[in-house]
């Protein structure tokens, strides 16, 4: 049996500012910080120990790996930084406050936007200052590489592609692997674990900076998956769907 921890990073200033954040850079808020801090606490009273990490090129969720990885004195591990974990970019509404969003082009619309498997949200033009292609962290990308908006699948096969071409591999080789990324990364590497089909995931809504634990068999299947450090009742649109307990 093999165990990988997921984290989406910890709240991050425009989580807290409820605007959509997508490729933009935002640090963690304060609260962010503790919740990155807690969830290493946590994975090492629980005896967790990784071999390698792994996390996007946004700040948000290296620094919830630092955190993590701080608190389990395991700074010194091999970090892996790669732009297919970065979060689903969000075209044209990065930046744009969610609940506005909502008042202008109404609920049913942003929550296709929001939570739609194949509904893009509209795109970033090149000429958008938030198209940030020439961006250093992003040179390895090739020529229309960069987005200029996603939707949930697209996310998913930029996931899924660095999944098997760096993190199975890893894993299946015995390394202890911990994933430190954003909402729609892990929701689309969760539809993909566990195949969720279609519009399955829409209700699923990772909560930030808590540690979820995915058990697979030796051709990582999922077995069960936990949350460590949730105190009372797990609200249902935390679970991903094959969710059975958590560890006493
Ligand atoms: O703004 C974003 O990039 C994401 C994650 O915070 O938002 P949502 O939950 O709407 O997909």
């Amino acid at each position: 049996m093999k165990k990988i921890v997921l984290i989406r990073h910890g709240q991050s200033l425009w989580n807290l500012e409820n605007k959509f954040t997508g490729w933009t850079d935002v640090d963690l808020s304060d609260n962010g910080l503790e919740e990155a801090r807690k969830a290493g606490k946590i994975l090492a009273q629980n005896g967790y120990c990784f071999d390698l990490a792994y996390t996007s090129v946004l700040k948000r969720s290296i620094r919830t790996l630092w955190l993590v990885l701080h608190e389990m004195d395991l700074m010194w591990i091999p970090v892996f930084k790669c732009w297919k974990l970065n979060e689903r970019h969000y075209g044209a509404l990065q930046g744009l406050n969610k609940q506005e969003t909502i008042e202008k082009y109404g609920e049913e619309q942003v929550h296709l936007w929001r939570r739609s498997v194949d509904v893009r949200p509209p795109a970033l033009t090149p000429d958008d200052e938030r198209y940030e292609a020439d961006d250093p962290k992003y040179k390895s990308l090739k020529k229309g590489e960069f987005p200029l908006t996603e939707n949930l699948s697209d996310t998913e096969k930029r996931v899924v592609s660095y999944w098997h071409e760096k993190i199975a591999p890893a894993i299946l080789q015995g390394q202890k692997v911990i994933i430190s990324a954003h909402g729609n990364t892990l929701r689309a590497l969760i539809k993909y674990l566990d195949q969720i089909p279609g519009d399955g995931i829409a209700s699923l809504n990772i909560p930030t900076g808590t540690p979820l634990v995915y058990e697979l068999n030796d051709n990582l299947v999922p077995i069960r998956h936990y949350y460590l450090g949730i105190e009372g009742p797990i609200p249902q649109e935390n679970i991903p769907r094959h969710i059975i307990h958590s560890p006493k």
